[in-house]
C-alpha cells in the first residue's frame, strides 16, 4: 500500500459477552472474548457449531450490541456508539459478506448493477478499479443475467466484489466457501486475498473448513463462546483468558475431564507443568 492510503482497521475485543434472550431463556453465546487483530491482518475464526463465531462477527459488525465488554475498532468502542455513529461505521469502514445465498445482493440485478447500487461511495473515493477487478477476475464484468440465475460461485464472487466496494478498512465474512466446489473455492479465496491485500483491508473470516483457514495468516479457534486457541498452520497455542483460565486441547478432555483437580507450577519462564491430583492427596 502506498503512503497516504487508508490502512486496515485494528480490532480489539475485550471481555465481550453476548446473551440471547429467547422466550424467557438466556443463551450465553459469547462468554468473555478477548481478541486482537492488527491492521491488514487476515484471520480465520474456527470452532465447532454453536461456539459463537457468527455472533462474534455480528457484534464486530455492529449488528448486535454485546451484553458486556468492549469492541474497539481503531481504539473507539463501537459497543457504545449511537445509532448514527454505527451507521457511519457500517457505511464507511465495513464490508460485510454474511451467510445466506443472496442475502448480500439484489437478486434481480446483474453483478455490475449490484456494484452500481453501492457505486456512490465507490466512485467518490475513486477506488472502483479494485472491485471492478474483482468482478473481472471472476469473468463477471459483462454478465447481464440477474444474480438469482447465476451459479453459487458467481453469486459469491459478486457478493465479494460488492463487500469490497469502496475498499472497506475491515471486511467480515461468514462461511464464504460453503457449497462451493474445490476450484470455485480456490478462485474465491484467491480474489479475497488479492483484493484485501491491495486495499490493505483487515479480514476476519468465519469458516468450518481447515483448508480455507490455512489461506489466512492466523487461525483463532473458539470454543464455548471464548477464544480457546490460536496459531498459524500446524502450530496451535492455547490462549490464557482474562480470568486466567486456559482451555485444554479437545483431544485431552477425555482423559482430563472438566472438574479434574490439577496442580499448576511454573517450571521455567517459558514452561508450566500441570499435574493431576492423586487420590492420596485428596482430603480425608
Ligand atoms: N438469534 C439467536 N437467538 C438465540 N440463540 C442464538 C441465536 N443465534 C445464535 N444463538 C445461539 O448462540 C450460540 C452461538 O451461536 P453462533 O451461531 O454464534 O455459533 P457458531 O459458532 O457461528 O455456529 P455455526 O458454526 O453453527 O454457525 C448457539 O448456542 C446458538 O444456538
Amino acid at each position: 500500500m502506498r503512503a497516504g492510503e487508508r490502512r486496515g482497521a485494528e480490532v480489539r475485543t475485550v471481555g465481550v459477552v453476548h446473551v440471547y434472550r429467547v422466550a424467557g431463556t438466556d443463551v450465553a453465546a459469547l462468554r468473555g472474548v478477548d481478541l486482537s487483530v492488527g491492521p491488514g491482518e487476515r484471520v480465520a475464526l474456527l470452532g465447532p457449531s454453536g461456539s459463537g463465531k457468527s455472533t462474534l462477527l455480528s457484534v464486530v459488525a455492529g449488528l448486535r450490541r454485546p451484553s458486556a465488554g468492549s469492541v474497539l475498532v481503531d481504539g473507539r468502542d463501537i459497543a457504545r456508539f449511537s445509532e448514527s455513529e454505527l451507521y457511519d461505521y457500517r457505511s464507511h469502514s465495513l464490508g460485510l459478506m454474511m451467510q445466506g445465498d443472496l442475502s448480500n445482493l439484489l437478486p434481480y440485478a446483474s453483478p455490475r448493477e449490484n456494484l452500481a447500487f453501492v457505486g456512490g461511495p465507490v466512485r467518490s473515493r475513486g477506488r472502483h478499479e479494485l472491485t471492478d477487478g474483482a468482478l473481472g477476475a471472476a469473468g463477471l464484468a459483462d454478465e447481464r443475467r440477474p444474480v438469482a440465475l447465476l451459479s453459487r460461485a458467481d453469486q459469491q464472487a459478486t457478493a465479494l466484489a460488492v463487500a469490497m466496494a469502496g475498499s472497506p478498512r475491515l471486511l467480515l465474512v461468514d462461511e464464504p466457501t460453503s457449497q462451493l466446489d474445490d476450484d470455485a473455492r480456490e478462485r474465491l479465496l484467491d480474489t479475497l486475498v488479492q483484493t484485501t491485500t491491495a486495499a490493505g483491508t483487515t479480514l476476519l473470516m468465519v469458516t468450518h473448513d481447515e483448508q480455507v483457514a490455512h489461506r489466512m495468516q492466523r487461525m483463532v479457534r473458539m470454543r464455548d463462546g471464548r477464544v480457546g486457541a490460536e496459531g498459524q498452520r500446524h502450530e496451535q497455542y492455547a490462549v490464557i483468558g482474562a480470568d486466567g483460565s486456559v482451555q485444554l486441547p479437545e483431544e485431552l478432555l477425555a482423559s482430563w475431564p472438566a472438574g479434574s483437580a490439577v496442580s499448576v507450577k511454573e517450571a521455567s519462564t517459558d514452561e508450566i507443568t500441570i499435574r493431576r491430583r492423586l487420590p492420596a492427596e485428596e482430603a480425608p
